[in-house]
């Protein structure tokens, strides 16, 4: 399968790049206080990490294939499951649904998103339904790859929470696996994008525009460059070099708001692959893991004497932009709909 097979050419040595931890999950999962330190390290600085010996590697090769038959689906059968313009992510994501910048102009892939509750509860329909290709796998590949997405970024958070002097299982609990929550798997195809080495900045259009995630996890399965980051402090968006067998794991924005801004969700976007890599498909496939629908985000200042440090060195304006008032699904929804091309009015959005 084009992009999925290990034919395809190298990551190129002559672009920008930024290191990342490699951190070890099997180390982390027997409580390793180095490789933990190391852990904390990474989602604490750029947010951003890789792990090693996850094994989600079967699971994920399947999800890509699953994600392969529903792209190969007529666009027709696709657009009867497309996830509307109502503030949810559930469902067929069609290319040039979503604004790249300012201007209007479109972003070029498409995504097929499926909720964890639906996933976990099938045949019991949750939130929504799915195209054929999805269901035929539902059993076989959507629940094994949840559960260990899930098993993954529980262990996570349960260090977080150790790490921010929570009580354990408050993390654990805004997380939990059977309270309808925004949580999804999704599956992304980029077609080829050629771009001249020496494009400009502002030539170089993006896949997905500069973001940070919404949720608190990110599992990231990638095999094409493509992924950049803006490190803290720099001016220079920096790739990230995707490496065998490696997941990239990072920290969004609904877990920098619980703590109190010390768990840090840092912008990043896609462009086109970099060198020869840019005339194949991109595909990356991710869970995201989202607070419950209920959970109203606030830093978690009572339950914890660090969290309470850290929100009492802001200042007033930035303690602000902590408090949305608002639950994570109604944050998710603002969020969604900002990001499709028919809610846009104008650049302000
Ligand atoms: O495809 C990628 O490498 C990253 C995708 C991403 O950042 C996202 O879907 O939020
Ligand atoms: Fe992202």
């Amino acid at each position: 399968m084009p992009g999925l097979d290990s034919q395809l050419p190298p990551f190129p040595d002559d672009v920008p790049t930024q290191p990342l931890l490699v951190i070890d999950y099997e180390l982390i999962s027997s409580g390793d206080s180095m490789e933990i330190e190391k852990l904390w390290k990474a989602a604490t600085n750029i947010g951003f990490w890789y792990l090693k010996n996850h094994g989600a590697e079967r699971e994920a090769k399947e999800m890509l294939e699953m994600g392969a038959e529903t792209m190969r689906l007529p666009l027709d059968e696709k657009m009867q499951f497309e996830q509307g313009d109502n503030g949810q992510s559930f469902g067929y994501k069609a290319a040039g649904s979503n604004a790249i910048d300012d201007k209007g102009n479109l972003d070029t892939a498409e995504s097929i998103n499926i909720s964890k509750d639906d996933a976990l509860a099938y045949p019991k329909v949750v939130h929504r339904t799915y195209p054929s290709t999805v269901n035929n796998r539902m059993d076989s590949t959507l629940k094994p790859f949840v559960h260990k997405s899930v098993e993954v970024n529980n262990m996570i958070l349960s260090i977080f929470e150790e790490k921010l002097g929570l009580p354990a299982g408050t993390l654990l609990t805004l997380h939990s696996l059977d309270k309808p929550s925004s949580s999804e798997a999704r599956c992304i195809k980029s077609p080829p994008r050629r771009v001249h080495p020496a494009a400009s900045e502002e030539k170089i259009k993006v896949s997905l525009r500069a973001h940070t995630d919404f949720g608190s996890l990110t599992f990231l399965h990638i095999r094409l460059g493509g992924l950049q980051v803006l490190p803290p402090g720099n001016t220079e968006w920096r790739y990230i070099r995707p490496l065998p067998g490696l997941v990239i794991c990072n920290v969004g924005d609904t877990l920098t708001l619980l703590s109190g801004g010390i768990l840090r969700s840092n912008l990043h976007r896609v462009v086109p692959a970099p060198g020869a890599q840019a005339a194949y498909t991109r595909w990356s496939l991710v869970f995201f893991t989202r607070p419950g629908n209920n959970v109203y985000l606030r830093p978690l200042t009572d339950e914890s004497q660090v969290v309470r440090t850290a929100v009492a060195r802001m200042n007033e304006e930035v303690r602000k932009t902590y408090h949305p008032d608002a639950t994570a699904r109604e944050w998710f929804a603002r969020r969604i709909m900002n990001q499709r091309v028919k809610n846009r009015t104008g650049p302000e959005t």
